[in-house]
């Protein structure tokens, strides 16, 4: 599992370190080694200006700066403010450089092939003005290759947000573990390629910290993924029931379908209203077909317990048609992925749907985009960073929130947190919300816990994605899963 700590998460990395017998000078100069290693790519003759900052990233600056000299490079370095106002492993790493340190404003960044961006990091803790915005703005006006240390200055390592201003760097190199604002947006953007390089700090002392953030990768739920069992049937891999809207907009329902039955659940039905049964009979194959009379007749069909999860919400409707269908659902004990109208019948009253779910025992994954999630939860909506957005809401809702963009991010009531960055642009195409809807539905039906489930689905949704390419439209998603699942097992 790749976990992300954040700046304090970090502090306390280092801590248990130093701590531990570690000089926090030998963190640095592994640190700046790094940095050098990935700047050396670049030929002997490349000129390279280093911009350090007042703390320890400028501390690493200057460790940077002693290396590449040695080996033979051409460089200037420039600081925020006066070596004499540095203070503990930056003030040794100045005492070692022997080159000129120029006051920041004299760098010349347009005569650089490389900058070095040593100007803020993890300490970055308000909007940058001034010298340091002046500098940034130099930096990224040149046709330099820039290097950020530890994060592109400007960048919050909690958050991914712009604190004022940012470096947008070609390379970012961090230590030991990336940052949420590594892989959040619009930080990931800022940072170009990731290196984490090991500076000493022992993995033990993530037992200590009790990361609760990671990427959003495979190994994350993969464990959890329902293997078919050999002598299985389809009544082993659960019953979803997808709720249609009418006649002028079956589509969406029809794409949670498919997609639910093609990453693994054993049957799929429609619960269609009267007037949309022709379209969906004309469509539909291997997903079964109920007449569904309103909320009354959605509660007749849920009366059967094999229907062991819901998808309600895409194509739904208008809130007099979607709440009391959502209503008759969230009364089930059916699991339920609550998705588009579904989030959005609450826009009046978030508290009626929040009551509703601290009632139910089975789980509810939430799958709002940004508008959606403001609708929900208009306080959180403006919280810095979808990481805490969706943790805060996960807390108050009791559900799992899916917070989707380039970032999705899922969080759960008690505080994990996966984030994704696998996700192609181009998957950023209509339908593809409901296509989503129904992997996280497919597989709560084959019984895999919600978590994991909708991290999952996150992530198998952007592989399918990248599987399929520049012109994939929501259709090709659920039937690319095959091949998804082909690379995932080769
Ligand atoms: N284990 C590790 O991760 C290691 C990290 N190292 C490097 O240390 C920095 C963090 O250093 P720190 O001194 O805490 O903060 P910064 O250098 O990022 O910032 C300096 C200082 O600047 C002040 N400040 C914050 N925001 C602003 C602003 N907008 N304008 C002006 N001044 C600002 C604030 O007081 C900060 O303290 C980490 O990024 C790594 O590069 C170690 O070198 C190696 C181990
Ligand atoms: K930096």
């Amino acid at each position: 599992m790749i976990e992300l700590l954040d700046p304090a998460e970090m502090a306390e990395a280092d801590r248990l370190t130093i701590a531990a017998g570690t000089p926090g000078i030998v963190l640095m100069e592994a640190a700046g080694r790094a940095v050098a290693d990935v700047a050396a790519r670049s030929p002997l003759g490349t000129r390279i200006a280093i911009a350090c900052g007042p703390g320890n990233n400028g501390g690493d600056g200057f460790v940077a700066g002693r290396i590449l000299m040695a080996r033979g490079y051409r460089l200037q370095l420039g600081l925020l403010g006066s070596i004499a106002a540095l203070k503990g492993d930056a003030a040794l790493a100045a005492a070692e450089w022997r080159g000129e340190t120029l006051p920041l404003a004299d760098l010349d960044f347009g005569g650089a092939d490389l900058i070095i961006d040593a100007l803020f990091g993890a300490g970055l803790d308000r909007p940058i003005e001034g010298p340091a915005a002046a500098a940034i703005a130099a930096i990224n006006a040149s046709k330099a290759r820039v290097v950020a240390v530890d994060l592109p200055s400007g960048i919050h390592g909690g958050t991914g947000q712009v604190l004022g201003v940012a470096v947008r760097a070609d390379d970012s190199v961090t230590f030991f573990r990336p940052k949420p604002g590594h892989v959040l947006m619009p930080g990931r953007a800022h940072a170009g390629r990731l290196t984490v390089a090991d500076i000493g700090i022992r993995p033990q002392v993530l037992d200590a910290i009790q990361p609760r953030t990671a990427l959003n990768r495979p190994e994350l739920w993969l464990p959890h993924l329902p293997t078919p069992k050999v002598d299985g049937h389809k009544y082993d891999r659960g019953h979803a029931l997808v709720v249609s809207g009418g006649m002028t907009q079956t589509g969406a329902a029809r794409l949670v379908a498919r997609a639910a039955l093609r990453i693994g659940a054993g049957l799929v039905t429609m619960a269609s209203p009267p007037d949309a049964l022709a379209v969906h009979a004309a469509h539909l194959t291997s997903i079964m077909l109920k007449r569904m009379e309103g909320a009354a007749g959605l509660s007749e069909l849920l009366a059967d317990k094999r229907l062991n999860v819901v998808a309600i919400g895409p194509g739904l409707g208008p809130v007099d048609v979607s709440l009391p269908l959502v209503e008759a659902a969230l009364a089930s004990d059916a699991s339920i992925v609550l998705d588009a109208d579904g989030i959005s019948a609450f826009r009046e009253d978030p508290d009626r749907l929040f009551a509703a779910l601290r009632k139910r025992s089975a789980p509810v994954v939430l799958t709002p985009h940004d508008g959606e999630f403001a609708r929900l939860f208009p306080d959180l909506a403006s919280l810095p960073g979808k990481l805490d957005r969706a943790r805060q809401a996960a807390a108050r809702s009791g559900a799992i929130v899916l917070l989707k963009g380039a970032d999705t991010t899922v969080a759960e009531p008690a505080g994990r947190a996966a984030i994704a960055d696998n996700a192609p642009p181009f998957l950023a195409t209509a339908g593809s919300g409901d296509t989503l809807a129904g992997m996280i539905t497919g597989l709560l039906a084959e019984g895999m816990p919600a978590f994991e489930a909708a991290a999952a689905a996150v992530w198998l949704h952007g592989d399918a994605g990248v599987v399929l390419g520049r012109g994939l439209i929501a259709d090709d998603l659920a039937d690319a899963l095959p091949r998804v699942f082909a690379r995932l097992f080769v």
